[in-house]
């Protein structure tokens, strides 16, 4: 066989040779900056192939929770629980304002890292996977574009780009910040798309966003946090105008100077 390099069996899985989702328990979770909690006492459920928005005011902590969900941040108090996977098989999509775009790489080398996970950083990839990368450029609307530098990109090309890379990551558990922030209609439309084709493959997806309509018509659970729970379940149920209201009241109370905890865990 012609499989010269990276030649893993599991180039074509389909979803029913995968592993199920993975679920995630939170359990009185608080997570602190400097001992001032951004995330308090949460606890909670994302269920086995869930599709759940996080929504809340800026500074609410829904990135914190985010960043505490793959492991970069520790609880300061409380335990996070993912049943079925590793934490290095998560997939995280950072706020585009965080990623470092000046890197000298093409679209095509960041989308083939996607493949790292499976064939190393270093094995140069074969013929098998350069197809499976341009499909993935070609899925999310990049074809021509593949020898680009990345830092020649608009804002939603290089969104379009990162998540090529995530088809490939091929990851149980999603976890996007913001990820459709400042692209036009039609980039939204057709990332939303990838996202809705991932969770009828029934992946894991959590993903925080401001646009409450898109939430609405999008996505079926949400979770509306300011700093702690305001409501958590279907989103008909979570998003009404009390929470938002009461979202909204919780956050412009916030004391970035709080001591530690305010209150205690039931
Ligand atoms: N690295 C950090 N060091 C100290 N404090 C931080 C850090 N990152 C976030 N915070 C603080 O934690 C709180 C929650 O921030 P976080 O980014 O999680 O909120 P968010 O809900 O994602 O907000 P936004 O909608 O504005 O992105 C804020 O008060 C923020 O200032």
């Amino acid at each position: 066989m012609a499989h010269d390099h990276c030649s893993h069996t599991h180039t074509h899985r389909s979803s029913r040779d995968q592993a199920p989702a993975p679920g995630i328990r939170l359990d009185n979770l608080t997570v602190a900056y400097r001992r001032h909690p951004a995330v308090h006492h949460l606890s909670g459920n994302f269920a086995p192939g869930s599709l759940t928005a996080i929504v809340g005011p800026n500074g609410a902590g829904k990135s914190t929770l985010l960043k505490a969900i793959m492991g970069a941040l520790r609880p300061a108090t409380g335990r996070i629980e993912i049943a079925g996977i590793n934490r290095r098989d998560i997939a995280y999509l950072p706020q585009i304002s965080e990623v470092d775009r000046t890197f000298p790489i093409t679209v095509l080398d960041l989308v083939a890292m996607g493949l790292w996970r499976r064939c190393g950083a270093f094995r140069r990839i074969g013929r098998d996977q350069l197809h499976r990368v341009n499909d993935a450029i070609t899925t999310v609307g990049l074809s021509g574009l593949a020898e680009r530098p990345i830092s020649t990109l608009s804002g939603g090309q290089f969104q379009r780009a990162l998540f090529a890379r995530m088809l490939l990551q091929d990851a149980r558990l999603l976890l996007l910040d913001e990820p459709f922030t400042a692209l036009d209609m039609k980039t939204t439309t057709d990332l939303i798309d990838v996202v809705k084709h991932w969770h009828g493959e029934n992946r894991t997806i959590i993903a925080v966003l401001h646009d409450i309509d898109l939430v609405r018509e999008h996505f079926p659970q949400a979770l509306l946090l300011a700093r702690s729970e305001v409501a958590w379940g279907k989103t008909e149920d979570v998003l009404t105008g009390t929470n938002l209201l009461t979202a909204r009241r919780m956050c412009e109370g916030f004391d970035d100077n709080a001591p530690f905890c305010d209150h205690q865990a039931a």
